[in-house]
C-alpha cells in the first residue's frame, strides 16, 4: 500500500501549506489542481490517503469521492469551507473518513491524515445516495461546526442519540437533521414532548391503545411508536418522563417490542430514538428521578448544543436570516440591520437562546419603522436591555446594597427608575406632561401619580 498523500484542491495556497505541513511530518505528497488531473494519475498509481476539496471548477470533490469509494480506493478526507450539515453529511455518506472544515489548523490536519493512514486496513463506509437536502440549522462558529460534523458522522447509523442543551438551542432541529440525513428520511419523523403531556396520557400517546382500554377510548389509536415505524421518534424533554414510563420505555428499547394499552398483540417496531433534554440527566439519576439504565440506552451518542451566548459570532448570521424569513413569512417589506444594531444584538445574553433571537427579529420585522433597523429600534420593544449599559450600573448598585443589608431595595430602585425616566421625559418635552407620558409609553394619569409618589417619598 502506498503511503503517498494526494491533495486535490484548486486553491494553490491551501495545497502548498498543507503539502508542506505533511512533508514536515515525514509524508510523501502529490498535489492536483482539479479532479481530472487526479483521475489521470490514478491510471498508474494509488495514494495512501486522499484529501479533496468539495467545490472546484469542473468536477466536484464529492463525485470523485463517490467513485473512489465504489472502487474501494481510499480513505478520503474531505476539506471544505462549506460546513453546513448538508455538505458535511453528504461527505460522510459518500464515504469520507473525516471532514476538515476550512480554514483548518495544520497540526490537526496532519493528525487526521495520520489517523487515516493508520486505519487504512479497515474498509471504508458504503457509498451513499447523493446530495442531502438543505437544512434550517445555521451556524459557522467552531462549536456549531463540531455539531454538524457529529450529525454527519452518526446520522447514517441507527445509534440512539441524546441531544442536550439549554432551551431554544435547536435540539429539535438537530433531531430532524439526523433523520433527514439518514436512510430513514422517507419514513416519518415523529416528535413527542414528554413534558407537555399529562403523565396518565403519556403511555397511550407513546404506545397507542385499543378500543375500550379506558373510559373514552372508543377506537383503536396508534401511538407515536407505531406512527414513527421505520423512521425516527424524537422524545423531547426526556428528563421529565415519569419513572413508571421510563421502565416501560426501557423494556421497549431493549426488546424492540410493545403492546398497545389494553392490547394483547405484541408489536415489533423499527424506530430510531433521538431524545433531548435541557436537564442534567446524570444529576437526575443521582437524585433517583431518572433510571440510570435508560440513560445509558439513550445516551449512546451525545450531541451537546452550545448556548447562543457561547457562540456570539453566529448571532449576526442568524439575526439576518430570521429577519428576512419573518418578512417573507409575514408578507412585510424586507428590512435590514444597521451594523451598529447587529453589534448591540450580538452583545445580548439571550437566556432563551436562538428561539429568543428569532422572536426578537420577528418583532423587529413588524415594528421597526424604517427599512433599516437602528439601535434605537431595539429600545423599549426589544426585550431585555443590552448588557454592559445602565443595567450594569444597576446591578453593581444592587450587589452593594444587598451586601450592605439595606432595606427596601426594590422599592428604592423602582422609585429611582421612575424618577429618572419621568424627569428625562419632562425635560425633553419641556414640561408638557401629555407629551412626556406619550414618549414614555405610559398614561398621563400614571405619570402624574408616579410624579406624586416619587415626590412624596423624597420629602
Ligand atoms: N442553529 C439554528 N439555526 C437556525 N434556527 C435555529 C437554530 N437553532 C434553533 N433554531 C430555531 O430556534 C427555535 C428553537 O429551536 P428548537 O425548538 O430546535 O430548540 P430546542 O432546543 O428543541 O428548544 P426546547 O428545549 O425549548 O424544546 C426554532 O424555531 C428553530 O428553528
Amino acid at each position: 500500500m502506498s503511503e503517498e498523500i494526494w491533495i486535490v484542491d484548486d486553491d494553490r495556497g491551501v495545497r502548498f501549506v498543507l503539502a508542506e505541513a505533511l512533508r514536515d511530518a515525514g509524508l510523501a505528497v502529490r498535489e492536483f489542481g482539479d479532479v481530472a488531473a487526479a483521475r489521470a494519475a490514478l491510471r498508474d498509481a494509488r495514494p495512501g490517503v486522499w484529501l479533496t476539496d468539495v467545490r472546484m471548477p469542473g468536477e466536484d470533490g464529492l463525485s470523485l469521492l463517490n467513485e473512489l469509494n465504489a472502487q474501494g480506493i481510499g480513505p478520503v478526507i474531505v476539506m471544505s469551507a462549506y460546513t453546513d450539515v448538508a455538505t458535511t453529511a453528504a461527505a460522510y455518506r459518500a464515504g469520507a473518513v473525516d471532514y476538515l472544515a476550512k480554514p483548518f489548523d495544520l497540526d490537526h490536519a496532519v493528525e487526521v491524515v495520520q489517523r487515516a493512514l493508520a486505519s487504512v486496513a479497515s474498509p471504508t463506509a458504503p457509498a451513499g445516495s447523493g446530495v442531502a437536502p438543505g437544512h434550517a440549522l445555521l451556524g459557522e462558529s467552531a462549536p456549531m461546526r463540531e455539531v454538524f460534523r457529529l450529525i454527519g458522522r452518526v446520522a447514517a447509523s441507527d445509534l440512539n442519540v441524546l441531544v442536550t442543551g439549554e432551551t431554544g438551542t435547536g435540539k429539535e432541529l438537530v433531531a430532524r437533521a439526523l433523520h433527514e440525513e439518514s436512510a430513514r428520511r422517507d419514513k416519518p419523523f415523529v416528535a413527542l414532548n414528554t413534558a407537555a403531556i399529562p403523565s396518565e396520557l403519556l403511555e397511550s400517546e407513546l404506545f397507542g391503545h385499543e378500543a375500550g382500554a379506558f373510559t373514552g377510548a372508543t377506537r383503536r389509536v396508534a401511538g407515536r411508536f407505531e406512527q414513527a415505524e421505520g423512521g425516527t421518534l424524537f422524545l423531547d424533554e426526556i428528563g421529565d418522563m415519569p419513572l413508571v414510563l421510563q421502565t416501560r420505555l426501557l423494556r421497549v428499547l431493549a426488546g424492540g417490542e410493545f403492546y398497545r394499552v389494553g392490547g394483547r398483540e405484541l408489536i415489533r417496531g423499527n424506530v430510531r430514538i433521538v431524545a433531548a433534554t435541557h436537564q442534567d440527566l446524570a444529576a437526575r439519576v443521582a437524585a433517583g428521578q431518572f433510571r440510570a439504565d435508560l440513560m445509558h440506552r439513550l445516551d449512546v451518542v451525545r450531541i451537546e448544543l452550545p448556548s447562543l451566548r457561547s457562540r456570539r459570532s453566529d448571532i449576526p448570521l442568524l439575526a439576518q436570516h430570521f429577519l428576512a424569513a419573518s418578512a417573507q413569512e409575514l408578507k412585510l417589506p424586507p428590512k435590514r440591520f444597521a451594523r451598529a444594531t447587529l453589534k448591540l444584538i450580538a452583545q445580548r445574553d439571550f437566556p432563551g437562546n436562538v428561539r429568543e433571537l428569532e422572536n426578537l427579529c420577528r418583532r423587529l420585522a413588524v415594528i421597526a419603522p424604517g427599512s433599516e433597523i437602528l439601535p434605537a429600534d431595539l429600545g423599549g420593544h426589544a426585550g431585555a436591555p443590552a448588557s454592559g449599559e445602565w443595567t450594569d450600573a444597576l446591578r453593581e448598585w444592587a450587589v452593594a446594597a444587598l451586601a450592605g443589608g439595606e432595606a427596601d431595595i426594590h422599592a428604592r430602585a423602582r422609585d429611582a427608575l421612575d424618577q429618572t425616566l419621568l424627569l428625562a421625559a419632562l425635560q425633553a418635552s419641556e414640561g408638557h406632561r401629555q407629551h412626556a407620558a406619550q414618549a414614555l409609553g405610559v398614561g398621563r394619569n400614571t405619570l402624574t401619580r408616579k410624579l406624586g409618589a416619587s415626590r412624596t417619598r423624597r420629602t
